[in-house]
């Protein structure tokens, strides 16, 4: 892929994003990104070697994709001064969207209409290339487009389309946030092996390489997670005991309210933000 590609927003995720690509091999001369904040575009040329900008309008001129990657409350603030630009071309932009809560007809209409839009889930493991990103299509978007999209979010992780755009707010409860939770799981764990008398360090590596080593595993597997985890558990031993305390204090369940509260959150914002 030799597309020239400008990120409105250089932030968290966009850095995430094209710093996973430049890793995988694609040129930083073919990489613009924008952002207000000129100290965030020193430290995103120096980072990275791409070109920056603090000009929307001029790095969306003559890029092939755009990846609006700026906060849901400010993206309408964004995205309308862009129409005129973009409606002046003769050749259409892919818009690719990595905004939690951000539909595919709102950004279109704010962006003029009649684009070809790609509406993303994102994750910042990408910056390793271990991201996770959902993807739906808009009705404008052609196989190549498609393909392009996947490219793009397929060089920085696995890419799952979805066909029905209501199920992106489900993608952002499971991985789209998700990275956060297994932060939080991996600080409990580090925090109750010191509580246990290790050393910060040593819990912190043995915790890390535990939850790499679990999630490598399952992925080699032919077995659900659930028996992978019965697999630990030795009839009265340990692990069954640690298990049965999860269980007791329904940490099922605490994982459902939470993805559920995200979700609904992801829905909020659609009315909240006007996207
Ligand atoms: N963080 C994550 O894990 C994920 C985030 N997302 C989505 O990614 C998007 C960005 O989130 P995130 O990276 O976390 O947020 P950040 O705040 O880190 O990034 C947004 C960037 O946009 C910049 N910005 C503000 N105004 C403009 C403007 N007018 N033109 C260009 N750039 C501008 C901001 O600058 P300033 O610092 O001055 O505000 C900031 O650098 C959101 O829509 C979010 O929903 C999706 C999946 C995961
Ligand atoms: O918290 C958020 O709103 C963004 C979207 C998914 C991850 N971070």
């Amino acid at each position: 892929m030799s597309n020239k590609i400008t990120f409105i927003g250089a932030g968290n995720m966009a850095s995430a994003i094209f710093g996973g690509l430049i890793s995988s091999g694609y040129s930083p001369s073919l990489i613009t990104a924008t952002s207000p904040v000129q100290a965030e575009l020193d430290s995103v040329r120096q980072r990275f070697g791409i070109h920056t900008s603090s000009d929307n309008l001029s790095a969306a001129a003559d890029a092939d994709i755009i990846v609006l990657a700026v906060k849901p409350q400010i993206m309408q603030q964004v995205c309308e001064p862009l129409a005129a630009v973009l409606q002046q071309r003769s050749e259409r932009p892919l818009i690719i969207s990595i905004a939690a809560g951000a539909q595919v007809a709102t950004l279109d209409h704010w962006l003029g209409g009649r684009h070809a839009i790609v509406r993303t889930m994102p994750n910042t493991p990408a910056l390793v290339g271990a991201g996770a990103t959902g993807m739906f299509a808009s009705a404008e978007v052609s196989p190549a487009q498609r393909a392009a999209a996947e490219q793009l979010l397929g060089a920085v992780g696995i890419v799952e389309w979805v066909s029905d755009e209501t199920l992106i707010n489900a993608v952002t409860a499971i991985s789209g946030s998700g990275p956060a939770y297994f932060f939080l799981f991996l600080t409990a764990m580090t925090d109750a092996g010191v509580n246990l008398g290790l050393p910060r360090d040593t819990a912190r590596r043995l915790a890390l390489q535990t939850g790499l080593g679990a999630a490598q595993m399952a992925l080699a597997s032919e077995h659900s997670t659930e028996q992978l985890m019965r697999n630990v558990m030795s009839p009265k031993g340990t692990t069954e005991r640690a298990i049965a305390t999860f269980e007791d204090k329904q940490l099922r369940q605490i994982v459902q309210d939470a993805m559920d509260a995200c979700a609904q959150r992801a829905e909020e914002m659609q009315s909240e933000f006007g996207c």
